[in-house]
């Protein structure tokens, strides 16, 4: 029998919860520390199933890698390849598996990785990546489910990106440190996941600027040396559980949060009439019992984050009056909508956009975690739900959420995984 989330409705919360590292920055970090032979470590590494894959991707490229879960601890002991081949079994499990190719190709001048498939959220292309490694001077062919990499000593160049593709953005710069040369990233990616793993690679020696800016100058160097990092706090997960609060017109702290990198989420919800205090390492947000509805656009960072969008609609639910939300980001990303009406919601998807209806009560119901974020999204509605809502498919949280369920509890919510 597959595990389900089981979440009672009709919950208020209350206290303290304290935030993870960010996800998105701990992968590319995993990723950028084979770029040296020397001894990296990465501390208070959330515990999430993406990071024991990026972990396995780089044991079985030969790394000698060691993660100490308890202790939240990644050590690197020397970034050397004894293959240049991560294996697909591994690959296809996770998308982010793809960083190691900027790294690989630019250390060892050769890299072969499976296409990365598209996944719930959309058909999520690469050519971005490939464009970038390509003006760096790499030899690129696809065949066969592969793409190969080659190259004699990648050369910097301008790259100019047509859409500002955070992964992108972080595979040409990780690839560019060890290029000759400058190498100049436009229309880069501006998300504080980005800034964090620049300061990471800078602290191995690398000489980037501009990492936080549509402009990213990278001055390559010939190596670099081992580090010791602390990832950012993850403001996604601060995010939803700032709309936990919103959701169950609560009050409740958020611990560990870095409030620049979630104002369009607190702005957001200050449009709702949701209060949001500023506290020492955090915010605190208290709920209103006569919420607005408000429109929102996901859009690259600085913008509202195409990862709060699900949980933010689940909100959006319980809001008297029409709140429209676009996703600019990706092209399917609107699987919960599905999910959320099983439980009552009164949402219709025109195009890009969703028109949502707020309702009086949403109603328990059995549901899917179509995805990650559309996960915490059915675990929100199912907190203010009358009834119970059975969640199956909870593998996609296991993912990107440290322990949600006793988070959740920890905070007074009735939850529990059978
Ligand atoms: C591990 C990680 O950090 N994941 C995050 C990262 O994903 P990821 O790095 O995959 O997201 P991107 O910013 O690259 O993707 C944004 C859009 O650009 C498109 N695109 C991307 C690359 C490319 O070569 N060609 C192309 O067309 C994608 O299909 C998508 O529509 O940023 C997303 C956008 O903030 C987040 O939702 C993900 O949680
Ligand atoms: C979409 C996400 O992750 P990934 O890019 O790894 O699929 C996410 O974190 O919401």
């Amino acid at each position: 029998m597959m595990e389900r989330i089981v979440v009672k409705g009709n919950n208020k919360l209350r206290g303290t919860v304290k935030i993870s590292s960010a996800k998105n920055s701990v992968l590319p970090i995993i990723a950028a520390s084979i770029l040296c032979h020397e001894r990296c470590v990465i501390d208070d590494v959330p515990n999430l199933d993406d990071v024991k894959v990026m972990c396995s991707v780089l044991d079985s490229l030969g790394v000698n890698i060691n993660m100490d879960i308890n202790k939240g601890i990644i050590e690197v002991k020397d970034g050397s390849l004894k293959t240049l081949e991560p294996p697909y079994e591994l690959v296809k499990k996770m998308r982010a598996s793809f960083l190691v190719l900027g790294p690989i190709l630019s250390k060892y001048g050769k890299a072969r990785i499976s296409m990365p498939g598209g996944c719930n959220i959309g058909s999520r292309p690469i050519d971005l990546h490939l464009k970038g490694f390509s003006l760096l001077g790499a030899d690129i062919n696809i065949g066969h489910g592969y793409v190969e990499a080659e190259c004699k000593k990648l050369k910097g160049n301008k790259i100019y990106l047509d859409f500002p593709s955070v992964g992108a953005t972080e595979n040409i710069m990780m690839a560019a440190v060890l290029a000759e040369g400058e190498t100049v990233i436009e229309n880069a990616a501006e998300e504080p996941e980005i800034v964090d793993l620049a300061n990471f690679l800078n602290r191995m020696g690398a000489n980037i600027l501009g990492a936080g800016t549509d402009t990213i100058r990278i001055q390559g160097v010939k190596e670099l040396k081992g580090t010791i990092h602390q990832p950012i706090p993850d403001r996604i997960e601060a995010g939803t559980y700032m709309v936990a609060a919103a959701i169950t017109r609560s009050d409740l702290i958020i611990e560990n949060v870095i409030v620049e990198h979630i104002r369009p989420i607190i702005a957001k919800l200050e449009e709702c009439g949701v209060k949001v205090l500023d506290v020492p390492g955090g915010v605190r947000v208290i709920g209103t019992d006569n919420p607005k509805p408000v429109d929102i656009k996901t859009l690259p960072y600085p913008g509202f984050p195409t990862d709060v969008q699900a949980q933010f609609m689940a909100y959006l639910c319980t809001v008297e009056g029409t709140s429209i939300v676009t996703e600019t980001v990706f092209e399917n990303r609107f699987m919960h909508v599905t999910e959320l009406k099983r439980m009552g919601a009164n949402i219709k998807i025109d195009g890009r956009s969703a028109v949502i209806e707020g309702v009086k009560k949403l109603t328990g119901a059995d549901v899917r975690a179509t995805d990650l974020r559309a996960g915490a999204c059915l675990i929100l509605a199912g907190l203010v739900a009358d009834g119970v809502t059975t969640i199956g498919d909870i593998q996609h949280l296991d993912r990107g959420y440290v322990d949600i369920v006793g988070k959740m509890k920890s905070i007074g919510a009735e939850i529990e995984r059978v």
